[in-house]
């Protein structure tokens, strides 16, 4: 089902009036990662992650999904390591679901779909002065990408779960002052890493990509809490945000690395 609810006028999707592809655009996001094409690098280290729970800002809606955003105005949230050449700022983070689990990642492993992608985005802050020139440089961008997939309660999430009710509509946005977002990856090691882009306008190819290869766990009521978010504002007809994710694009001339065998 979920293969043809994605040829089906993926152009036309909700979230995709302007262009699907960028012109020339040659490492393009998501992809499907081929587990058995994937191939292990031995020089690609740990991916060590410092996050400071007190540099959370807010959470908003931004009409696409539920940002939490960050104080990135310092080193007190980095990554480092892992195959990255410099650290990373921690800028923000969001996630992609579908309406129903069947489907809602942008990654998939060997053509399967994870029910929800969590994306913690950070940016090169060593190389470039601001987040936006970084946008727009290949080694500006690093996007941890975590699967969410069905099974128990997450302790972690659900604080952000609770304060969603808050920012129901397109524009809302409240204070959420302590948390670490370090609870929502797995503490197993193994990723895959590719070079890609930005999964929505402008789609710029500045993201290498360290996709978790292990899901966290989320129950359904934590999914369904996703659902009830609107890509409207308060006083427009209400749509349900749902279905956030990109089509997949082709891998043209790259090779998906692991950490491990
Ligand atoms: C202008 O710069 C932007 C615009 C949009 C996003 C969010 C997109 S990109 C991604 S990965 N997932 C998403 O939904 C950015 O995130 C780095 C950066
Ligand atoms: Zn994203």
């Amino acid at each position: 089902a979920a293969c043809t609810h994605r040829n089906r006028n993926d152009a036309l999707h909700p979230l995709w009036q302007s262009p699907l592809t960028i012109p020339g655009g040659t490492r393009q996001s998501p992809i499907n990662i081929q587990w058995r094409d994937s191939v292990y690098d031995p020089v690609l280290k740990p991916l060590k992650i410092s996050y400071d729970p007190t540099t959370c800002l807010h959470i908003w809606n931004n009409g696409y999904s539920f940002l939490v955003e960050f104080d990135d105005s310092t080193d007190r949230s980095v990554i480092v390591g892992g195959p990255l050449e410099n650290q990373y700022r921690l800028k923000q983070f969001h996630f992609h679901w579908g309406a129903i689990n069947e489907w809602g990642s942008e990654h998939t492993v060997d053509s399967k779909f994870y029910p929800a992608e969590l994306h913690l985005v950070h940016w090169n802050a060593v190389v470039y002065p601001t987040f936006e020139e970084a946008v727009m440089e290949g080694n500006g961008l690093a996007v941890i990408g975590v699967f969410l997939k069905l099974g128990a309660h997450h302790e972690g999430l659900q604080t952000l779960v609770d304060a969603l009710p808050a920012v129901k509509h397109k524009d809302a946005v409240i204070e959420f002052d302590v948390f670490d977002p370090s609870c929502l990856i797995p503490s197993c090691p193994d990723y895959w890493t590719y070079a890609g882009s930005l999964t929505t306008p402008p789609l710029t190819e500045s993201v290498t990509w360290i996709i978790k290869k292990k899901p966290i766990e989320v129950d359904e009521n934590q999914l369904e809490a996703f659902r009830m978010l609107l890509f409207t504002s308060d006083g427009e007809e209400e749509k349900r945000m749902v279905d956030n994710f990109r089509p997949l694009q082709p891998l043209m001339n790259r090779t998906v690395r692991s950490s491990f065998q």
